[in-house]
């Protein structure tokens, strides 16, 4: 059996930038203690959910990929032997941005990044004032714990890139969050089971917890956490996270069950593309 452990972190915006990197460091130290080989952080890890407003001063979160953040986060990873998936605010270039999610592997390496294409715009989630949507595909990535995929929050409606992501090779996607209660509670129960059984791998899920009270203050909203680990039959590994509190999910994946559940149920050969067109036009 080929067992990977794995960790995903839901956190709560304390305020401040600097605590939450902290935070997040601490994590990932008391992740590899507890003998994690990867971990996930929340959508935007180290900022408040700024989708909820729209204003000009949240751009000075992001910042490019090769910058701070990722460099300490690399550094990190190589210390601990921990790969690391870091859902970050990316500046490509002057005034372009992109939610992008940087992977880097065991040994510190940057793998390289999948940016968020799906840009949702709705009430309290307005990420077109913040993003261009991705345009780099959906990339799987050998690492030192399988082949991985990442998707970003909104992203999770939309199976086609799911697919995509399977069709490319990976065993576990990665979709970090910034969800609320609302319309995206049951949602938020079948997709990523549904994502999981139709592509056959693992679905790994960080959502963020708790009101960004100190933020927006009557607009403030509360993100319910919930973070789950679902394997390729659709089955929760381990309990869901608290819907109130910050905690670590540390879940090990028994990555046989790919090629089983692909072994018993044969989706990649009976697909249909060519009855799939329409998908595909614009
Ligand atoms: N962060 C984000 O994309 N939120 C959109 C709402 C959702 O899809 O649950």
């Amino acid at each position: 059996m080929t067992t990977v452990r794995a960790a995903i972190t839901q956190t709560t915006w304390t305020g401040d930038k600097e605590s939450m990197l902290d935070k997040h460091e601490q994590f990932a130290r008391d992740a590899a203690a507890a003998g994690a080989e990867v971990v996930c952080f929340q959508e935007l890890f180290y900022g408040p959910y700024f989708g909820i407003t729209q204003d000009q001063k949240y751009y000075r979160y992001a910042e490019p990929v090769d910058g701070p953040i990722v460099q300490r986060f690399a550094a990190l990873a190589k210390e601990l032997g921990l790969v690391s998936v870091l859902p970050v605010y990316e500046e490509a270039q002057t005034g372009v941005y992109y939610n992008t999610s940087v992977l880097v592997d065991a040994d510190g390496t940057i793998l390289g990044k999948y940016r968020k294409n799906h840009i949702p715009h709705v009430e309290k989630f307005w990420e077109k004032f913040y993003f261009r949507p991705g345009n780099l595909g959906y990339p799987v990535f050998d690492t030192a714990v399988g082949k991985v995929g990442m998707y970003i929050c909104y992203d999770r409606h939309f199976p086609e890139g799911w697919r995509e992501l399977g069709l490319n090779g990976a065993h576990m996607v990665f979709n970090p969050n910034a969800t609320k209660p609302g319309l995206s509670n049951r949602l938020w129960e079948v997709e990523g089971p549904c994502a999981a059984v139709a592509n056959g791998y693992f679905v790994l899920q960080p959502n963020r917890v708790g009101r960004e009270d100190n933020e927006y203050g009557e607009d403030a909203v509360t993100f319910y956490g919930t973070s789950q680990v679902i394997d390729p039959r659709g089955n929760h590994v381990g309990a869901l996270g608290s819907n109130e509190h910050e905690e670590i999910l540390i879940r090990d994946l028994d990555l046989d069950l790919v090629q089983q559940m692909r072994d018993d149920w044969q989706f990649y050969r009976d697909r249909r593309p060519d009855t799939y067109g329409e998908i595909v036009e614009a």
